[in-house]
């Protein structure tokens, strides 16, 4: 019997927000700012004649002390070009000598994309903790999300997480961009289905509009309902939304302590399922409320500046 949905490690990803490699002023203010995850693109907000002053930029930035200066836990990711671009082998060479957290592969259609990325670690002795991100953005990348995902159950597998890019599937099929995201929602929907079956986080798109602070509430809760673990971001002005919306409410947590609790009691320690305030309650929502625990505590710990969680 599968337990992968329950076993996926808890790492909070509420807020994860794309940074121009080659921004300086942008880079100088990432220490001060409260996201769970950054992710350093080489790709499309890099023009072509910049990609090199790019690279060059971030081997700096992890170099020269500012990436181990950011604030405990926070996630570092590089989104390198595809291996099928003029750029993507240069990309892959910098990105793996600046140890991020991650490597982010844009536009992945098949998992012949990410094979081809992992060999390449693999040849030049990349840490085995280097994980890997994946862009699904294409019509063949939804199609083929579900063996894109089963990479994820081979041995010493690096994939982690999926980030669905709105942007390039609204591009690729014609769709019209509407509030609610009616003509999107059923390939987000593949894409969260897929990387769960095979324990991955799964992230949402970006919102384009950074000053509408209104709607970006209204997307961040959608995507929350939609089971998405956070919300990919592009101004630092739409981390404190993410961070609050996909976060847990004080009512949410103790529901979930006292969910543990009831199972702990003697009486309870060997039953399927129990009753808790006049609600059926069975060892899936145990293991549910452990979960959430677990990614409070890790919230918590992020936010008093903990380095060992
Ligand atoms: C969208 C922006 C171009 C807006 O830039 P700007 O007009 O300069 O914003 P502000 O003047 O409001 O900026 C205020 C200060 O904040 C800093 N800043 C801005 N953005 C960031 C950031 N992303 N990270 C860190 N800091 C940031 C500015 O430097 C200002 O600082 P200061 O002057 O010191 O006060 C810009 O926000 C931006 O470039 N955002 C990221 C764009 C990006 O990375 N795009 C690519 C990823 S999205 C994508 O590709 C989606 C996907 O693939 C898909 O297909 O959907
Ligand atoms: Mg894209």
């Amino acid at each position: 019997m599968s337990q992968i949905s329950h076993s996926r490690p808890v790492r909070p990803r509420r807020s994860v927000l794309y940074l121009p490699a080659g921004n300086a002023r942008a880079q100088d203010k990432l220490a001060g700012l409260d996201c769970d995850s950054v992710i350093f693109d080489l790709e499309d907000s890099v023009a072509p004649g910049a990609k090199r002053e790019a690279r060059e930029a971030l081997r700096s930035f992890f170099g020269d002390g500012r990436a181990a200066a950011l604030p405990a836990g926070m996630e570092t990711v590089i989104r390198i070009n595809a291996l099928s671009s003029p750029w993507g082998t240069e990309d892959l060479l910098a990105a793996r000598g600046c140890k991020p957290d991650a490597i982010l592969i844009p536009k992945v259609d098949a998992p012949e994309d990410i094979i081809a990325v992992e060999d390449a670690l693999d040849q030049t002795d990349a840490p085995a903790n280097l994980r890997i991100w994946a862009m699904i953005e294409t019509p063949r990348g939804v199609m083929n999300a579900g063996q894109i995902a089963r990479l994820a159950r081979t041995d010493g597998a690096r994939l982690d997480c999926f980030i669905t890019g709105t942007n390039d599937l609204i591009k690729e099929t014609g769709i019209s961009a509407l509030p609610g995201r009616p003509w999107l929602a059923t390939w987000l929907m593949q894409i969260v289905l897929a990387g769960r079956a095979y324990g991955l986080d799964v992230l949402d798109g970006v919102y384009n509009d950074f000053k509408n602070q209104a709607g970006l509430a209204t997307e961040c809760g959608e995507g929350r309902a939609m089971g998405f673990d956070g919300k990919t971001l592009i101004h630092p002005a739409q981390i404190g939304p993410a961070n609050e919306i996909f976060g847990i409410e004080p009512a949410e947590l103790a529901n979930a302590e006292a969910i543990v609790a009831a199972f702990a009691e003697a009486d309870n320690r060997d039953r399927g399922v129990i009753s808790l305030d006049g609600r059926m309650v069975e060892r899936l929502h145990l293991h549910m409320a452990e979960r959430l625990i677990e990614k409070a505590r890790r919230i918590d710990a992020r936010n008093s500046g903990d380095k060992t969680t």
